[in-house]
């Protein structure tokens, strides 16, 4: 079943690696067929030298295994609750790579400080509040999708022009029309989320950003991709 997707989000997951995203397995890739109503995601905990395509499971979007003989990723939670409440994406990355997660653990949104970051992410990305001691309490992987969700309702951020959160405990979730483009994003946001904490501390913090950076519909018609066409 959904070989081809299984192929794809398999490919997807060996560029966290090749990308120095993930060290360990401290990171995961899926991928959705919406007219399915199905998702495959990395197992959980299988190294990215031994991982196979066939290893890929396949869940439903309550989290329930449909088919596979090992355990889905442990965030396969969070990615089905923003598969469910985001309906453009169509792939989702999680990392704990390291920049992404220093503003993560200090909530700090990563700024819109250059184009690097602003042809990918119109806006700053945001750091999502810790969870509380009761969505701790519930099953702190099944409320990581609902804090996202609910930080982007609250902010009213269009997750399609900011594709990516910061869980404060946790780290990045980025995402993208397909599995790919969320690695992508995921890597971007990694390289900005660096480029920001030198500039902030260069400046001591004192950081002036021009407001065209944070103006989506700016950056849509003059930013990189505008001019050359690139697809989102
Ligand atoms: O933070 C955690 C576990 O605490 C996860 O995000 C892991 O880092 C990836 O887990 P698997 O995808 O291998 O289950």
């Amino acid at each position: 079943m959904l070989e081809e997707l299984k192929e794809e989000v398999y490919q997807a997951n060996m560029q966290l690696p090749a990308l120095d995203l993930v060290t360990f397995t401290w990171g995961n890739v899926s991928g959705i067929d919406r007219s399915k109503g199905l998702f495959v995601i990395k197992p959980s905990g299988v190294d990215y030298k031994a991982l196979k395509p066939e290893d890929m499971v396949v869940v439903n979007l309550d989290g329930e295994v449909v088919e596979g003989n090992l355990n889905p990723s442990s965030d396969t939670p969070t990615h089905a609750y923003l598969y469910k409440h985001f309906p453009n994406i169509g792939g989702i990355t999680h990392t704990h790579s390291p920049w992404g997660v220093a503003f993560a653990a200090a909530k700090l949104d990563i700024p819109a400080v250059s184009t690097t970051h602003a042809d990918t992410f119109y806006g700053d990305i945001p750091a999502v509040p810790a969870l509380s001691e009761q969505e701790i309490a519930e099953g702190y992987e099944l409320n990581t999708g609902k804090v996202i969700v609910k930080e982007f309702a609250q902010r009213n951020i269009d997750p399609d022009a900011i594709p990516a959160a910061l869980v404060s405990q946790h780290g990045p979730f980025a995402w993208g029309a397909t599995p790919a483009k969320s690695v992508y994003n995921a890597k971007v946001l990694e390289v900005s989320a660096e480029m920001a904490y030198h500039a902030l501390q260069l400046t001591r913090n004192e950081l002036h950003v021009p407001q065209y950076l944070l103006d989506k519909h700016y950056y849509r018609k003059h930013g990189a991709h505008a001019y050359y066409g690139q697809k989102e």
